[in-house]
């Protein structure tokens, strides 16, 4: 696959964007002049397909910038009329750890507000985009790195991974908009009860068995060959068609995640502020840093 940010002016698939254009056009959306900081973005010129490859080391672990900056380069494909997106790891452990634990430890108010609203933000983004999205999960995914794997189209995961969400074990409930993507996903509404309940994960084999993810790949090269077979196998004229049938799918998710925004943020700030969260957070996070 080229490694570069470029244009496909054949057929049209993809606007002139190099890099220093992408740092320009950042500037312009988000008000900051610095160009993407945890992330690589490329576009494979013949084929239209973009990878967006997470880079913030050592977990891919969530903060607001982070997740921003995923979010506008989705949105920057979708204007580029790129045709599929592939998101995937730098790591080789881990494709993503969820919301940065840290930056929800001991926070103020307006810092978790500034969290929660980027992971609202995203997944609106992720789950609602017209592109193609496959999932490359080569490492852990949990809690919110399971929700990057869920609200794409096709999951892709290397063996002896976990997945899962994991939100009852730090002592939280599950967002309904979470719920619904899960079971976008896996529509036995009793496993789906019991998974989410429970904080299952996972292992990457046990996965393929549950619908949970689609393909196991052997390698991350082999898994992005699939990712890539899959995108192109919808033709381009079936493109718009595709896309429209998609956000009928995803239509009443997003709506009832839209009707109740406010108040899943405000059940968030609520929650994650509590002395006994917090306090089970702060033990959470030294039994991470132990097993290092
Ligand atoms: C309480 C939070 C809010 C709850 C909100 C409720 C609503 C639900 C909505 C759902 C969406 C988002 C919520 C979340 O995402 S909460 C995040 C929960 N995440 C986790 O519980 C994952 C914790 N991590 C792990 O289980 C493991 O790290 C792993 C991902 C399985 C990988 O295991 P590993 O053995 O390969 O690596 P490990 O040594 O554990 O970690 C490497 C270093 O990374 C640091 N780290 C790991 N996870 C996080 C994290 N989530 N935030 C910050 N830092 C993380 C870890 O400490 C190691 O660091 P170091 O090398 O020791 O410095």
């Amino acid at each position: 696959m080229a490694a570069r940010i470029m244009n496909l002016p054949k057929h049209g698939l993809c606007h002139l964007m190099r890099t220093s254009a992408l740092a320009r056009h950042y500037a312009g959306s988000t008000g900051s002049a610095s160009p993407p900081q945890f992330t690589t973005l490329s576009v494979d010129d013949k084929t239209g397909i973009a990878t967006l490859t997470l880079n913030r080391p050592p977990a891919n672990a969530l903060n607001a910038a982070f997740m921003g900056e995923i979010a506008r380069s989705i949105k920057e494909l979708e204007k580029s009329k790129c045709r599929g997106l592939i998101l995937t790891s730098s790591s080789e452990r881990i494709f993503c750890a969820g919301l940065d634990l840290k930056e929800c430890y001991q926070a103020e108010a307006s810092h978790l507000q500034g969290i929660w609203v980027a992971l609202q933000n995203l997944w609106h983004t992720l789950y609602s985009t017209p592109l193609i999205t496959v999932a490359l999960i080569n490492g852990h995914t949990v809690a919110g790195g399971g929700m990057l794997a869920l609200s794409s189209e096709y999951r892709i995961m290397l063996p002896n991974f976990k997945i899962g969400i994991n939100e009852t074990m730090v002592g939280l409930a599950v967002p309904m908009w979470l719920i619904d993507t899960y079971l976008n996903v896996i529509p036995n509404r009793r496993v789906a009860e019991w998974d989410l309940t429970a904080s299952r994960i996972y292992k990457s084999e046990h996965a393929l068995k549950a619908g949970l993810v689609d393909e196991l790949a052997a390698s991350k090269e082999q898994g992005l060959e699939r990712a890539v077979a899959f995108i192109s196998s919808y033709p381009k004229h079936s493109l718009v068609a595709r896309a429209i049938t998609k956000r009928q799918f995803r239509e009443k998710d997003l709506k009832n995640f839209e009707d109740n925004r406010q108040h899943d943020l405000e059940i968030f700030l609520s929650n994650i502020q509590k002395p006994n969260v917090q306090s089970y957070l702060g033990e959470y996070l030294e039994s991470l840093k132990k097993k290092a």
